[in-house]
């Protein structure tokens, strides 16, 4: 063995036991004294039979494991410790010749596995993150207990681990005012963990209002915000409250902030230093006292850089940021998903489905997802709607799932009807224009003849961003 190995904070970790299996005696007792130095529960066992015995009558946390012992494989004894407790974590010792069965045992359900000679710093890291993340499922699942007792935001399913954080932090900021920036590729979820902010803190029984600056026309934008007065400009036909207004008390929630016109930021910025604003055609000052979250699915440090977005405003939304990492990040979250959106548009359709074929659920395991998990639910959807069995098979899955990802043609079947055919031009003429140029949106729509706005609403109309 070999290493360096800091001491950890003792109270966070006390509450972990960790059983070792080794029927090297040396070994054992090493890792074993090892282990109660930084503080964990350590149990010992010297084959795998005592092992399981340890496991049944104690409640362990965590296996650290000799991969080849008399009597039973590492892969057995895994076997038969899942089947006794399925939240256990397994990591497997194994020598430098056997790490391909190691990563076997991995696709088992262990959660790791380290070579030996032991390095202890890396073993340390190891327990440490298992007991991390352990720690944050916990918290989790009494964060999504709260959620659902309050104002319920159902359906949030993040198994992965960055999910995991993401709905973490959500929690914890729930209750305070600070602003909050949510980044994010399209349909990953911002929305959602938006409401979850606001339903889950104290501002739940004030409303949540929502702002998507992409819909709006730049003109409409600022009146959308801050309201006006009849006659205010022309069209103004009567008094209109504002955004700000109507989200009082409760969370004012800005989709596609990058999308606001310079002109415009600065009086944002403005309302969110003064905390005060007017109606349009107005001087009378009103209180703008709604929290606000923003979301946005473009670099906005890049667009600082070329001049198109105001530093101080970024700084004044982004106190809190919260990082939503795209579906293809995160494939773990993908059969849960699956799995709720099938329950939920079986019901909605009255079909009864039992479940996805093996072919089909690989299919979506494999494939990239630009439209995330909005796309995910609308080929869930879609092929719920399709299937004629009790099982989604592969072919009720979209073509586009089995071809290769740059592909721009169009794929026809001369079944689809008008409206399909021309999607399928329109999405096949902007993967060709984007293709032209090298991903370059700004240009991509130049070569199409239509404004960068317009081409951002077909990408994600079409879930092709
Ligand atoms: N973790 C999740 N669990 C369940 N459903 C989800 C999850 N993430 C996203 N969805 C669903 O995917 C769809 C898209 O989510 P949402 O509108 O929040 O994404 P977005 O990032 O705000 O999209 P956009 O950038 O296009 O505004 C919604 O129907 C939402 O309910």
């Amino acid at each position: 063995m070999n290493g360096y190995c800091p001491q950890h904070k003792k109270n966070e970790i006390m509450d972990y036991t960790i059983l070792v299996v080794e029927d090297e005696p040396v070994q054992l007792e090493s890792l074993a004294g090892f282990l109660s130095k930084q503080g964990y529960r350590v149990l010992k066992a010297a084959n795998p039979e005592q092992a399981i015995l340890n496991i049944r009558n104690s409640a362990v946390d965590i296996v650290l494991s000799d991969f080849r012992m008399p009597g039973m494989s590492g892969v057995k004894l895994l076997e038969a410790i899942k089947e006794i407790n399925p939240s256990i974590q397994v990591i497997i010792m194994t020598a430098y010749g056997t790490v391909e069965s190691a990563t076997d045992a991995m696709k088992l359900g262990a959660a790791d596995y380290i070579t030996k000679p032991i390095d202890l710093y890396r073993l340390q890291v190891l327990i440490r993150n298992i007991v991390e993340r352990k720690q944050l499922i916990s918290e989790n699942r009494l964060l999504r207990q709260q959620l659902t007792e309050r104002f319920s935001v159902d359906g949030i399913i993040a198994e992965s681990s960055a999910m995991s954080q993401v709905l973490n932090v959500a929690g914890r900021i729930a209750d305070s005012n600070a602003s909050v920036l949510i980044t994010g590729e399209t349909g990953t979820g911002k929305e959602l963990i938006a409401r979850s902010v606001h339903f889950s803190g104290s501002r739940h029984n004030h409303p949540f209002v929502a702002v998507n600056c992409a819909a709006l026309p730049d003109t409409l934008l600022e009146s959308e915000l801050f309201g006006h007065e009849k006659g205010a400009f022309t069209g103004a036909d009567r008094q209109r409250k504002g955004r700000f207004e109507t989200a009082e008390g409760g969370t004012l929630f800005i989709d596609e902030v990058g999308e606001i016109p310079l002109s415009l930021q600065v009086k944002l910025l403005r309302v969110l230093q003064e905390k005060t604003f007017e109606r349009i055609g107005s001087n009378i000052v009103l209180q703008a006292n709604a929290r606000i979250v923003a979301a946005t699915n473009r670099d906005l440090e890049a667009m600082i850089r070329e001049g198109t977005f105001r530093q101080d405003l970024f700084y004044r939304l982004n106190v809190v940021s919260i990082r939503i990492p795209p579906l293809r990040d995160r494939r773990e979250d993908i059969p849960p998903l699956v799995d709720g959106f099938v329950r939920r548009f079986a019901s909605e359709n009255n079909k009864r489905i039992a479940g996805i074929s093996r072919e089909a659920m690989d299919a979506l395991m494999k494939y990239s997802y630009p439209g995330n998990v909005r796309e995910l639910e609308n080929i869930i959807q879609q092929s719920v709607v399709l299937t004629r069995g009790e099982t989604i098979m592969q072919s009720d899955l979209p073509v586009r799932l089995n071809e290769s990802p740059k592909s721009s043609k169009p794929v026809m079947s001369g079944d689809e009807t008008f409206p399909e055919k021309v999607e399928a031009f329109e999405k096949s003429l902007i993967l060709d224009a984007l293709s032209k140029s090298g991903q370059v949106q700004t240009r991509a729509a130049e070569l199409l003849g239509i404004s960068e706005r317009h081409l951002r609403y077909k990408l994600k109309k079409y879930s092709m961003k």
